[in-house]
C-alpha cells in the first residue's frame, strides 16, 4: 500500500480539484522549448477529467519576487497544455480572489482551468496560511503531481494539504517508485554529475551528496564557484563568489569522504551569451578576464566520459554548459551519448533529472536511452540525500 493517498482514494466527480503541477518549463522565444513535464502530468488529468472531475491546474513559472510580472505569466503555457491534453484549457489571470473561486465554481465536470502562477503572490513561497486558504477556497480536493516541486514547501505545495483532503498524482506516485527502484541500492560505483545554474539553492545538497556518491563531477555555472573558490579566474562566468566558502566545505567533506572531485580542466569562453559568438578553448586557468566559461572544454569531456566508464550508476541533474545555444552543447551532448550508449550496452543505470536536464537529454536525442528521466532536478537530488521532501512528507500525514 502507498504511504499516502492516491487517485485510487478519491471520489472526484463533479468535485472542484486543485491538481498541482510543474508546469516550470524551458521557454525559447516565447514558446515551450521542452514539454516534458507537461506530458509527464497527462495521465493524472486525463484520469481526472474522465471521471468527472473540475480540474484547477496550479502551477508556479519562474522566479518572479512574489508580485505579477508578466515575463512569468503562465499565459503562454495554456496552448501548448491544452494541444498535449487533448481538451480545452482556460486560462485565469490570478490564483486566488474572487475571478479565481467565480471561474472555479463556474466549470463543469471534465473542463480544466489553469490559474496564473502562484508565486506571483508572496504568501506563496512563505507558505502562508492565508494565502493557502485563499488557494482552497477555489478547492474541494488538493492533488499534488508536481514532484519536481515537492521539495518546496509553498503554500500550493504543502500548505493546501493541510486545508483540503491531498492525493498524490499519478507521477508524483510515478516518479517515487522509478527512483526507488533505480536508486534505491544503487550498484556501485555510483558517479553524479551535477552542473546547470541554480547554485545557490542547489550547492548545500553537495555536501551530504558527496558521502553518497563515489565521484561527483561538477559542471555548468557549478562549476565555476568552486573553481572561482580555488582561486581560479573566471573571468565574467556565471559564479556565486559568495559561496566560496561553502564550495570549499563541499571539496573538505569529499576528501574525508572518500569521493573524488572532477572539476574542469579546460573551458569554451566567449565575450558574448549568444548563439555561435565567437569563442575559443582555454585551460582553466587562461579565461581571459572579459570572457564568460559557456561549457566545459574537450579534456574534460573526456575526463567526465573516463568517469562514466567507471560507473554502474549515474546520476545527473545539471546541463554542463549553456547548452540552449551553439555549440556550448558539446560538452553537454557528448557526455548524454556516451552515458546513452552504456546503458544500452547494459553496463550502467543512467538517472537524470531537472527540468533543463531532461530537456538537454532531448537536445542530445537519447532521453529514452537512459534508465530513468525524472522530471525533477533539486527534488531529485534531496531526494538522493534521503531528506523528506515537504510536498511528499504532507501527503503521508494527510
Ligand atoms: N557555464 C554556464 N554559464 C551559464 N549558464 C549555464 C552554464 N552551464 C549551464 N548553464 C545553464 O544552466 C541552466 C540549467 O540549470 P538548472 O536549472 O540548475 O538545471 P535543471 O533545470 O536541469 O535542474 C541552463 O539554462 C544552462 O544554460
Ligand atoms: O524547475 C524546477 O526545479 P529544477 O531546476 O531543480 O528542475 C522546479 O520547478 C522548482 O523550481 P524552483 O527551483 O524555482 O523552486
Amino acid at each position: 500500500m502507498a504511504a499516502f493517498r492516491t487517485l485510487d482514494d478519491a471520489d472526484v466527480k463533479n468535485k472542484r480539484v486543485l491538481v498541482r503541477v510543474d508546469l516550470n518549463v524551458p521557454m525559447q522565444d516565447g514558446k515551450v522549448s521542452d514539454a516534458t513535464r507537461i506530458e509527464r502530468v497527462k495521465p493524472t488529468i486525463t484520469e481526472l477529467a474522465d471521471k468527472g472531475a473540475r480540474i484547477i491546474l496550479l502551477a508556479h513559472f519562474g522566479r518572479p519576487k512574489g508580485a505579477p510580472d508578466a515575463k512569468y505569466s503562465l499565459k503562454p503555457i495554456t496552448e501548448t497544455a491544452a494541444g498535449i491534453f487533448g481538451r480545452p484549457v482556460a486560462f485565469v489571470e490570478d490564483c486566488i480572489g474572487e475571478v479565481a473561486e467565480a471561474s472555479a465554481n463556474a466549470i463543469q465536470g471534465g473542463d480544466i482551468l489553469l490559474f496564473e502562477n502562484t508565486r506571483f503572490h508572496k504568501g506563496e513561497e512563505k507558505n502562508d496560511p492565508d494565502f493557502a486558504k485563499a488557494l482552497a477556497a477555489s478547492g474541494d480536493i488538493f492533488v499534488n503531481d508536481a514532484f519536481s516541486a515537492a521539495h518546496r514547501a509553498h503554500a500550493s505545495t504543502e500548505g493546501l494539504a493541510h486545508i483540503l483532503p491531498a492525493y498524490a498524482g499519478r507521477t508524483l506516485q510515478a516518479e517515487l517508485d522509478a527512483l526507488e527502484k533505480g536508486l534505491g541500492s544503487p550498484e556501485k560505483p555510483v558517479v553524479a554529475i551535477v552542473g546547470g545554474a541554480k547554485v545557490s539553492t542547489k550547492i548545500d545538497l553537495l555536501q551530504n551528496l558527496v558521502t553518497r556518491v563515489d565521484a561527483l563531477v561538477i559542471g555548468g555555472g557549478m562549476a565555476n564557484t568552486f573553481l572561482a573558490a580555488q582561486g581560479v579566474d573566471v573571468g565574467k562566468s556565471l559564479c556565486e563568489h559568495d559561496l566560496a566558502d561553502t564550495a570549499k566545505t563541499i571539496l573538505a567533506a569529499a576528501e574525508k569522504a572518500g569521493c573524488a572531485i572532477v572539476l574542469p580542466t579546460d573551458a569554451v569562453v566567449a565575450r558574448e551569451f549568444k548563439a555561435n559568438a565567437a569563442n575559443e578553448v582555454v585551460a582553466i586557468d587562461a579565461v581571459p578576464a572579459n570572457a564568460m566559461i559557456l561549457d566545459v572544454g574537450p579534456d574534460t569531456v573526456k575526463a567526465v566520459n573516463q568517469w562514466i566508464d567507471k560507473a554502474k550508476t549515474l546520476v545527473w541533474n545539471g546541463p554542463l554548459g549553456a547548452f540552449e545555444i551553439a555549440p556550448f552543447d558539446k560538452a553537454t551532448v557528448a557526455a548524454a551519448q556516451h552515458a546513452a550508449e552504456r546503458t544500452k550496452a547494459a553496463d550502467l543505470v543512467s538517472i537524470a533529472g531537472g527540468g533543463d536536464t531532461v530537456s538537454a537529454l532531448n537536445h542530445a536525442g537519447v532521453e529514452d536511452a537512459f534508465t530513468y528521466v525524472s522530471t525533477a532536478g533539486g527534488a531529485f537530488l534531496e531526494w538522493m540525500e534521503g531528506k523528506d521532501l515537504p510536498g511528499v512528507q504532507v501527503l503521508k500525514q494527510a
